[in-house]
Parts: C-alpha cells; structure tokens; sequence
C-alpha cells in the first residue's frame, strides 16, 4: 500500500496542516501592528485569539462527522479555501469586527485541516508506519510556526500589514490548488467506507464517545497539549520576561528550542508507542508527571529561576506536543475506520479545552492578585505568576484522574475477554530479552 503515491498524498496533506499552523500562528507575530491598525488595549487582542481557539475547538466533532462522511479531500481543501478567505479579510479588516471575523474563518480552515490529514494515513499506510507518520505529521505542521515567526514576520516589518496576510493567503491557495490536484481519500481500487445515513451519524458519535479508547485519547489529549500550548500561545513570553527576567532574544530562543524539541521527541516517540501499543497510557502518564515536577521545581525556585531550569522546564512542555499525539493513535486502534474522524475529532477537543480553560484561569488570577495589592502594582510578578501558573496542576489532574479512570474500564474489558494485560514487570524484560537477542545474545529461555 505504500507506495510513491501514498508518499505524495501524505506530503501534500502535511504542506496543508503546515501552512494551517502558520495560519493559525500569523497574527501572534503581528501583536503590535494589530494594537495599532485597530486601536486595541491587549485584552480585546486577546479576543482574537480565544475567538479563533473557541471555533477550532467547537468545530471538532462536526468536522469529524464529517470526514467519515465525505472524506478528507473535500475537508483539507475546504479549509485551505476558508483560511484563504480569512487571511484576505484579515489583510483588508480596519476594524476590530471585520479583523475577529477574518480570525474566526482562519479557525475555522484549521480545524478542517488535522484530523483530515490524520484520516488520509490508515487509508494509504499500514503496520507501524501509521504512529510514526502520526507523529511526522505532527511535526512537519509545527515548522509552519518557524514560517509565522521568520518569512512571515519579514514581509509584514517591510511590506506593512496587508502585504503580509495577503502572501499568508496565497500560502494556502497553493495548498487548495495541491490538495485538489493531488489528495485521493484512498488508493484507486481501495475500498471506500459505507457511509452511514444522516439519522445514523448521532449515533456514531455516541458510539465513538462510549468507547473507552476514544476516551483514553481525549484525556491524554488534554493532559499532555495544554501545558505547552499554554506556554508558547500565551503566557510563557510574558512570564519569562517580566517575571523570570530573561531577555526578549533568550525567550525567543527557548520559544524556539520548544519545536526543536518537540521535532527530535515525535519520531522516536511514534517507534516506541509502535512497538509497545499496550504501555501507551505509562507513557503518557510519565510525560505527564514528568511536566508537573518541571514546573514544581521552576515554580517553587526561590527567586528567579537559572537558565539551566528554565531550558528544562521548556524541553519537558515540549515533549508534550509529540505525547498528546498518543491520543489519537489510541482513537485510531480502538474505533472502526468508518467513525475515525469522529473519534479523532472528541481526541483533538481535549487540549484545546484544557489550554482554554488554563489560559483563561492564569489570566484571571493574575488579575485578581493585582486588583487585591498582591502583586505591588506589577500585573506580572514573579510571586504573582507563581501562584496563577499553579492553576495548572490542578486541570492536569483532572486529566490524569481522566486517564486513570479510562485506562482501568479498557484493562477490565480486556481481562473479561481473556487476553489480561500482562505485568509492566514482566514486559519490560521481555523487552530486555529482545534487546538481547537483536545484539546476538541468548535468545529468550
Ligand atoms: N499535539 C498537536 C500537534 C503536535 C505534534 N507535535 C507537536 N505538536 C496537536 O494536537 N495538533 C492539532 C492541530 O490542529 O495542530
């Protein structure tokens, strides 16, 4: 099944989720200019990117539902033609109405995009190729932040405003007109899913949200994405700047480092959960615990944290990104490939409601510590931050509460078929065993 064909399909629809990612990251580069074109204080420019969060995550399981049924062709060309439109009415909007809603049809083109390029993989790849190319996909998008922060942010320094968001949208014109020359659904000859009749489609998002699995991957979703997501989209420059007192250049150095990270973790993470598919959730559950010590240590630091701290911290938050891809393989395994998209949409929902929820409650605390005499008049106090970015532990717990809770009804099941999951003790010197065996050792006894 894999042969160059699949190879061209799947690079297209990555370009498509790229230059959604650079989409989606375009108007963070361009704070500033926004303040000014729109005469705006930052709370309404805040507006502009919850608004665009909110319909991308709101458009999740539509969006599923739909993939099942149309397939993902019609979807990532239909998002790469809304988020063209929404970068034209960005380039031409003076005022802020006119600007919300470009960003709303940008959040809208996104959210057509992952999960549809997600759905293209089991339909042209096969075996353990499927989770590593899950995680390649997930990198691959994230370099069209390096595209905002870079191409982008030249053009709009030198050109001005429209410039810029008018060559953000011919970025995605390239992709519709890709997308529509080269994306098949499925091999020619392949076999097409059933479509289900409209009355059946509740029902199969009923059935993909029973799912234990679909659940699992909800809430390894929203446990490991938002910690990062929060960092890079919103708070982590404010709070290394001002609070941690790092210079504008190191913070975005570590903003950098971030994908950096998060590029070299996915594909080995992606080998891994292929060669051990029943220890996906320990995993995700160290990354987890591994992310909450990260910030218990910078966060109980007395005084600013060392650089050495801080460049930690944010190679931890960066695992996340490739970890949280964990859960839409689980969406994948345990699903029917005609409820896919749907699963894969519940799955996407999880860390974008986390990171809204986080980011909201950070922004709230710190206003009201400032608002009490707390922070001495410096909205982002060192202390003050300490005590709003903590906010943080308890929605991870939820989530982790989440996984525990999902993972224990799936070992259940499990055991009740017959086929128990055995020990971590035990599989992880079968593992050794093989190790042995690949370097020419005894084999196992
Ligand atoms: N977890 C992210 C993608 C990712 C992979 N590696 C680092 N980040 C995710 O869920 N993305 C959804 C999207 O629409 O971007």
């Amino acid at each position: 099944m894999n042969g160059t064909r699949a190879w061209i399909v799947w690079g297209v629809g990555v370009f498509a989720y790229m230059v959604a990612v650079t989409q989606r990251t375009s108007f963070g580069v361009a704070g500033i200019e926004a303040t000014e074109r729109f005469s705006a204080t930052a709370s309404v420019l805040s507006v502009f990117t919850v608004v665009q969060l909110l319909v991308y995550a709101g458009l999740q399981i539509p969006v599923g539902v739909l993939v099942d049924r149309f397939g993902p062709r019609l979807l990532i060309a239909g998002g790469a033609a809304l988020m063209l439109a929404g970068q034209l009415q960005l380039a031409a909007a003076e005022s802020v109405g006119a600007g919300i809603l470009g960003r709303s049809l940008v959040g809208a083109g996104d959210a057509l995009t992952f999960i549809s390029v997600l759905r293209l993989l089991p339909a042209w790849f096969s075996g353990r190729k499927i989770p590593v190319l899950t995680q390649y996909t997930g990198i691959v998008g994230q370099l069209g932040q390096i595209a905002s922060a870079i191409p982008f942010a030249y053009v709009l320094h030198r050109f001005g405003w429209s410039t810029a968001f008018v060559s953000a949208a011919s970025l995605s014109l390239l992709a519709l007109v890709l997308t529509l020359a080269c994306v098949r659904n499925r091999p020619a000859g392949g076999e097409a899913p059933v479509p289900l009749p409209l009355r059946q489609t509740g029902t199969s998002l009923a059935e993909a949200f029973a799912q234990p699995g679909t659940r699992l991957g909800m809430w390894t979703h929203y446990t490991v994405q938002f910690p990062g997501t929060v960092f890079v989209m919103m708070w982590g420059f404010p709070y290394l700047v001002s609070a941690e007192g790092v210079s504008s250049a190191v913070a975005s150095g570590l903003m950098t480092f971030f994908v950096v990270v998060a590029i070299v973790c996915g594909p080995w993470m992606g080998s891994w959960v292929g060669r051990h598919p029943l220890r996906r959730s320990t995993m995700v559950l160290l990354i987890a615990g591994a992310m909450a010590a990260g910030w218990a240590a910078v966060l109980l630091y007395p005084g600013p944290a060392p650089l050495w701290l801080l460049v930690l911290l944010v190679a931890l938050l960066a695992i996340g990104g490739p970890g949280s891809m964990i859960g839409f393989d689980f969406a994948r395994t345990y699903n029917p490939s005609a409820r896919l998209g749907t699963a894969t949409g519940i799955v996407n929902i999880g860390g974008f409601i986390a990171s809204l929820v986080s980011m909201y409650l950070i922004g709230v605390v710190l206003d009201v510590l400032n608002s009490s005499g707390f922070s001495g008049g410096n909205l982002y106090a060192l202390d003050s931050f300490r005590i709003a970015l903590s906010v943080q532990f308890a929605v991870m717990a939820v989530g982790v509460a989440g996984i525990l809770r999902t993972r224990g009804q799936i070992r259940r099941r499990l055991a009740d078929e017959g086929s128990p999951l055995p020990p971590l003790r035990a599989a992880l010197a079968r593992e050794r065993q093989r190790r042995r065996g690949e370097r020419g050792g005894p084999g196992p006894q």
